[in-house]
């Protein structure tokens, strides 16, 4: 191995979570991809799954064995569905070798919660997790909020899309006491990214063209993570009422989220309570009061940005979180988190400027 170059693998590298992560790591000087494994389009090179890549990323995509799980790696990626990675992080974590696992199966710290967060998505069927014992030892990978957890851990459950964008916007007023935790109302979109790329009745173009298109609502299992997550960097449980729709657009999330302010406080103060948690953040942008442009202004980067208002009538905050759910909502937080593990500098490959218009 070269000084300073690390080896990656990536498992399910045929899929969007996948594909943003080899985009990004492309531009990365201190990261070597080694291998990319898939189940289904296999023996191919990845350019001809993905034409944009050509000359980029011509590697030859490897099937899924058990004995190739690791090969040649430092770090291995699971960009793949729930209860894929649980099969494997043991043996590679005894190996030596770090894990990010982009589903569900890491995500908490508790089973009885996991099971929760099961019992609410769909096509899980309540099946047991198959690796429990590393519940304890998973780190969750929203570097605002662990990153010093992140840089110590071997196993790292990457969030949910909509998770990241609620937390990200939640965390300082539920820390500072100036909401009711119990009083969280979150309306979320998304493009049809957020449903992977294997194709869909709901993804259909003339199904989901021209509608906002509701879905698991008040049962989706990003509620549940947030409302976990909250409640643990807050100290107070949280309660969220969470209602997400598809909108047609391919790529991108936003949150509109209200919640009831304990006490009178102006919308300066409470910028100002942002402004200090955020400040050294790179990746969070606290908008000045009045803009909130939607998740257009972040497409194509790792940002989250925050727009804050109050509802001086009703005495509620009213916040608006946009990211890009493939970034900053998947394979940006993820790339994050694989550098702070490796210790290397949090920002390098992700700086992007967003894509516009
Ligand atoms: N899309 C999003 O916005 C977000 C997704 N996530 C999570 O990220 C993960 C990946 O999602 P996404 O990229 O959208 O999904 P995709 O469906 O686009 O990609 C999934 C990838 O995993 C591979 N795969 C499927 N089953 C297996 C298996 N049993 N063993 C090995 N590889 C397998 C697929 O290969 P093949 O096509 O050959 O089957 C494909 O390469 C999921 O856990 C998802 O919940 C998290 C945050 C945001
Ligand atoms: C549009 C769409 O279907 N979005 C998916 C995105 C969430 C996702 O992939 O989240 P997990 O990693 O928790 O499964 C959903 O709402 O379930």
């Amino acid at each position: 191995m070269q000084q300073n170059l690390y080896r990656i693998q990536i498992v399910g590298a045929t899929g969007y979570g996948g594909l943003g992560l080899i985009e990004q790591l492309m531009r990365h000087p201190n990261i070597e991809l080694t291998s990319l494994l898939a189940k289904t389009d296999t023996g191919m090179q990845l350019s001809k799954i993905f034409p944009h890549l050509t000359g980029f990323c011509d590697h030859i995509v490897g099937e899924v064995q058990d004995e190739r799980i690791g090969e040649n790696a430092d770090l291995v990626v699971f960009a793949t569905p729930d209860r894929v990675a649980m099969n494997y992080a043991a043996s590679l974590i005894q190996r030596g070798i770090k894990v990010i696992d982009y589903s569900g199966d890491f995500r908490f710290s508790d089973l009885a919660v996991y099971d929760r967060y099961a019992a609410r998505k769909p096509g899980m069927g309540g099946k047991p997790h198959q690796a429990p014992e590393l519940l304890k030892q998973s780190v969750y990978g929203v570097p605002e909020l662990f990153r010093e957890k992140i840089q110590n851990a071997s196993l790292v459950g990457n969030p949910g899309c909509f998770a990241i964008a609620i937390e990200l916007a939640l965390a300082p007023a539920l820390r500072s006491g100036i909401l009711n935790p119990q009083s969280i109302i979150v309306d979320g979109k998304t493009g049809t990214s957020g449903g992977g790329k294997k194709p869909s009745t709901v993804n259909h173009f003339s199904e989901q063209s021209e509608n906002v298109l509701p879905y698991r609502v008040a049962n989706h299992q990003h509620g549940t993570e947030a409302e976990g997550v909250l409640t643990h960097v807050s100290g107070s449980p949280v309660g969220i009422t969470f209602v997400p729709h598809q909108i047609p657009t391919s790529r991108g999330i936003e949150c509109a989220i209200f919640g009831q302010l304990n006490r009178e406080i102006s919308l300066e103060k409470i910028q100002e309570l942002y402004h200090e948690s955020y400040s050294h953040e790179p990746f969070v942008r606290v908008l000045p009061p009045g803009v909130a442009p939607g998740p257009k202004a972040v497409r194509g980067s790792n940002l989250c940005d925050i727009s804050l208002f109050v509802d001086q009538a009703n005495n509620r905050l009213v916040i608006i979180s946009s990211i890009d759910n493939l970034l900053k909502g998947q394979a940006g937080t993820a790339l994050q988190n694989i550098n702070l593990m490796l210790g290397l500098e949090e920002t390098t490959g992700i700086n992007r400027v967003p894509l516009y218009p």
